[in-house]
């Protein structure tokens, strides 16, 4: 088959949405379709119970209804209906108040600062959005995504005087993340120093009852919306979790819910060829021997989809990044994902991509429109959108003639409702290809591990703490003292002195130094 042919059977297009998902140069034989009808078969299946509301997350004993944010009429019941609905209502009557200034912060105006406070699911969806959407956004968005107290002071200094005119948003589904905990806590405290009311600023995103829920009700907050037990963290960015903050920006969510809710339908199709997210499971399964044996690069040619690569991580690794499939077998699955922005990264890693170690496939986003209105010439007649473009079409060759498979998605301008079916495509991408290696998609055990891990540290902090006092103290003396791993003892004092907290005398070894308050 010439390439013209292969392009054409490998071509799958939503024309009157003007998408398509270009497979043509994975290499995929036919019978790698006939091969895998059975596992394919069985992926349709588990959707459709998915979607029905079956306990499609087993191990947390939860239903997955990220699909019904953008059809709620699909939601298995009543009461998840209105879960859906009266959320969404309440959500933009909201919006319009603040932006109207029918809410509006105690020391007068409107606001004009929005802080979102969260970590993970909680964050990443706000982030790309507004990155992608909000050039115009009526409220200038700052994050707090992190326990790093630099960070936090940092943004802090770059709200700057707009403190008084900034609305906080924090969200966590859980009620209950420390990083968030932490980022709630410091905002409140700076509010407080700036002599402004934190409780008259301040938005819960979270589950009915949880901490979160329970100190905004208790601290009056201005509102609180809720996150349902349905909805995966890195799943949320159609629930309350993307949309509050998208509204406030005056991103047009229902154009954005559209554009999922068009992609949901298109993708339910069972017949391979019409399904774009199918087509890209499977995509990934090839290039990966379903084992995950290559990463996914994703480059989107659009400094405005800049953050998708690190949207797609959350989604794709938290998802599919599992030790025992849902037999318990161990399994270690996964796709490693990485990337940022063409053409750019044409000039930092693109170089390996061409010539180094083959262990990746390249995802590129091609947005054809390059933007509004007339461009100037850089060359004569040549603009810089046909730059862009000539760099997204050679390095996709390149890297093809070099024996590196690449996927090309394309929209037509980088908009709520191409954003929506953007990230709808994926999103039932890693559903079914989760199927089609047998994990379960929905949880996160591994997470755990860290947390307790960091919880343990801060206990042997304080133990370390306690014990420093009278002589100058080696990590051993501590060690013996608190009955710690000496190596655990002498990483919280080091933590300890760059700090302020102790100070630190280097012996020629760590054994040998000292710390002492
Ligand atoms: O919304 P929460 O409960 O604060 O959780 C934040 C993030 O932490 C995780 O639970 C684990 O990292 C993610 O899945 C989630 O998106």
């Amino acid at each position: 088959m010439s390439n013209w042919q292969t392009y054409h059977s490998s071509l799958t297009r939503y024309s009157d949405f003007g998408f398509s998902i270009d497979l043509s140069l994975m290499d995929i034989k036919d019978s790698f379709y006939s091969e895998m009808q059975p596992k394919i078969d069985r992926a349709f299946k588990d959707m459709l119970a998915l979607e029905a509301g079956d306990i499609a997350n087993p191990d947390e004993g939860r239903m997955v209804g990220h699909y019904w944010l953008r059809d709620a009429d699909l939601a298995p019941n009543a009461e998840i209906k209105a879960q859906i609905t009266e959320p969404l209502a309440a959500l933009k009557k909201f919006a319009d108040k603040v932006l109207n200034g029918d809410i509006a912060p105690p020391s007068g105006g409107r606001f004009e600062n929005l802080l979102v406070i969260g970590i993970g699911g909680s964050a990443l969806g706000p982030q790309f959005v507004y990155h992608a959407l909000g050039a115009d956004s009526k409220l200038q968005t700052f994050f707090f995504d992190n326990t790093d107290p630099a960070g936090i002071d940092r943004t802090l200094s770059e709200i700057g005087k707009g403190l008084n005119k900034t609305l906080c948003l924090v969200v966590s589904k859980s009620g209950g993340t420390p990083e968030t905990r932490n980022g709630m806590l410091e905002a409140q405290e700076f509010f407080e120093d700036n002599k402004l009311d934190f409780s008259k600023h301040a938005v819960a995103i979270t589950g009915e009852g949880s901490k979160l829920f329970n100190y905004a009700k208790d601290h009056n907050w201005l509102t609180t919306f809720p996150m349902e037990d349905w909805v995966g963290g890195r799943t949320s960015v159609m629930s309350t979790v993307g949309l509050v903050p998208a509204a406030l920006q005056g991103i047009d969510i229902d154009a954005f819910l559209a554009g999922a809710n068009h992609m949901d339908a298109r993708t339910r199709s069972t017949e391979v060829t019409k399904n774009a997210a199918m087509q890209l499971a499977l995509g990934w399964y090839h290039a990966g021997n379903g084992k995950g044996e290559k990463d996914m690069v994703v480059l989107p040619y659009k400094d405005s989809l800049a953050l998708f690569s690190k949207y797609l991580q959350q989604l794709v690794m938290e998802s599919l990044g599992k030790e025992l499939d849902l037999d318990g077998k161990v399994v270690n699955q996964g796709i490693a994902v990485y990337g940022n922005k063409g053409s750019t990264d044409q000039h930092a890693y693109v170089q390996q991509l061409r010539d180094g170690v083959k262990n990746f496939f390249a995802t590129f986003i091609e947005v054809r429109k390059g933007r509004e209105g007339q461009s100037i010439e850089v060359d004569p007649g040549t603009t810089t959108a046909d730059y862009l473009q000539g760099f997204l079409r050679g390095t996709r060759k390149a890297l093809y003639e070099s024996g590196r498979p690449s996927i090309t998605i394309s929209v037509q301008e980088v908009s709520p409702f191409t954003l929506g079916l953007l990230i709808a495509l994926f999103e039932r991408a890693v559903s079914f290809y989760a199927s089609l290696v047998n994990i379960n998609a929905y949880h996160q055990p591994g997470v755990e591990a860290g947390k307790k891990a960091a919880t343990s540290f801060l206990e042997l902090l304080n133990q370390v703490r306690g014990a420093l006092t009278g002589w100058e103290k080696t990590a051993d003396d501590i060690a013996e003292a608190t009955d710690n791993d000496p190596e655990d003892v002498y990483h919280a004092l080091v933590h300890l002195a760059a700090n302020g907290e102790a100070t630190l005398s280097e012996g020629t070894t760590p054994a040998e130094d000292t710390f002492k308050i």
